[in-house]
């Protein structure tokens, strides 16, 4: 119990895995990291994800939000059914508080599968809407580029995660297609600066991220991400430079039995006064659409060693977050595209009118629910 309590977040050297005599030092750590803490940082990752790439999409970003108002609002989520594009300060709420950031949601190139009579869910995954690229020139390839490269650490941090649990190195494809046939959904992210007046300093409020992992740049030096440990306290996630902050979700939780955890956890605005905004990208690393993790198929066998790890390890206690309880009944594009229709009202009452009426019988709020 004591080691799940952490009071720091481990920092991982992701070149250990190139060579074959140090591998099995990081498939440790990592095993520690998945079932006790849910959070890690990973350093050297450059075999994967180009340096150079990193620093200029971080300088692209203040420039991004810097963007005339009305160009933003040009590519704003309600125009795609993928749920892609620019969301205004303050659209959303977790736990009933405003969330103080302004995003534009980017995924991976994807043309989009769905024709009319598919299930709805399929039509989450699209293209990305870009600003002119006269106005940001070269963002659009940075971006892409970049969501590509995260895109493959994240492959084989899934390979590696297979191998921690006990599992062959493909002990988890079974969850993914062709990666033709995939999308990852990033986000950038601005946290600005509250002033007296404003009512909050909630960047983001307590949750869990819902899929298997999640691949964060902080893409600027502001503290701010928190981790929750057992005893409920709030661990500081400050940015590393050259690291990535790396967490698991509550897919992930649910397929490997409770081996690995997902966290709670939070970002606070920058405090009053701080010269600049926060700025982050997440990259939330996707299973398959049609992945329904209680089907039988999915069903994972554990080696005896890694589930004793487990039951020594002790049921973890819930912490201050909601729950994603849908996966135990609705395919994964499901509980993606639901946790989109409560985000963003204003895009399902566009695209997904029958969902909408559901969610929202009284009609459009005026904010959605991150979490
Ligand atoms: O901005 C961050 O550092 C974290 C954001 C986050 O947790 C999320 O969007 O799920
Ligand atoms: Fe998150």
């Amino acid at each position: 119990m004591t080691e799940s309590n952490f009071s720091k977040i481990p920092q991982l050297d992701y070149s250990l895995v190139l060579d074959s005599a140090t591998k099995p030092q990081f498939i440790l750590e990592l095993r520690h990291a998945l079932m006790h803490v849910g959070f890690l940082y990973l350093s050297n990752t450059s075999s994967v994800v180009d340096e150079e790439l990193v620093e200029s999409l971080k300088s692209y970003i203040p420039k991004l939000f810097a963007l005339p108002q009305e160009e933003k609002d040009k590519i704003r989520m309600a125009n795609s059914p993928h749920f892609l594009g620019y969301s205004r300060l303050g659209a959303e709420l977790t736990k009933g508080k405003t969330d103080y950031r302004e995003q534009f949601d980017i995924a991976t190139e994807h043309v989009s599968r769905w024709k009319p009579g598919d299930p709805d869910y399929l039509n989450v995954w699209g293209p990305s809407q870009y600003p002119d690229e006269a106005l940001i020139p070269g963002f659009q390839h940075t971006m892409q580029t970049y969501l590509s490269q995260v895109t493959s650490l994240g492959t084989r941090i899934i390979a590696l995660i297979a191998e921690a649990l006990g599992l062959p190195p493909d002990g988890l494809s079974r969850f993914y297609d062709t990666p033709d046939r995939m999308q990852h959904r990033g986000k950038i992210v601005q946290y600005p600066v509250p002033n007296e007046r404003s009512e909050s300093d909630q960047g983001v409020g307590p949750h869990y991220d819902a899929g298997f992992l999640t691949i964060l740049l902080q893409a600027s030096s502001h503290p701010g991400l928190q981790v929750q440990n057992l005893s409920g306290d709030w661990i500081d996630a400050s940015p590393v430079p050259g690291t990535f902050v790396i967490n698991f979700g509550r897919a992930l939780e649910f397929v490997t039995k409770g081996i690995a955890r997902a966290t709670s956890h939070r970002v606070l605005s920058p405090p009053i006064g701080s010269p600049s905004p926060r700025y982050s990208v997440p990259l939330f690393h996707n299973i398959a659409l049609d992945v329904r993790v209680r089907d039988p198929k999915y069903e994972l066998e554990f080696p005896p060693e890694i589930l004793k790890l487990r039951d020594e390890r002790g049921n973890l206690s819930q912490t201050d977050s909601i729950n994603y309880s849908e996966f135990e009944s609705q395919p994964s594009g499901m509980v993606q595209l639901l946790g989109r229709v409560r985000s963003h009202p204003d895009v399902a009452q566009r695209h997904y009118p029958v969902l909408f009426k559901e969610f929202f019988p009284n009609g459009l709020p005026t904010q959605g629910i991150a979490y």
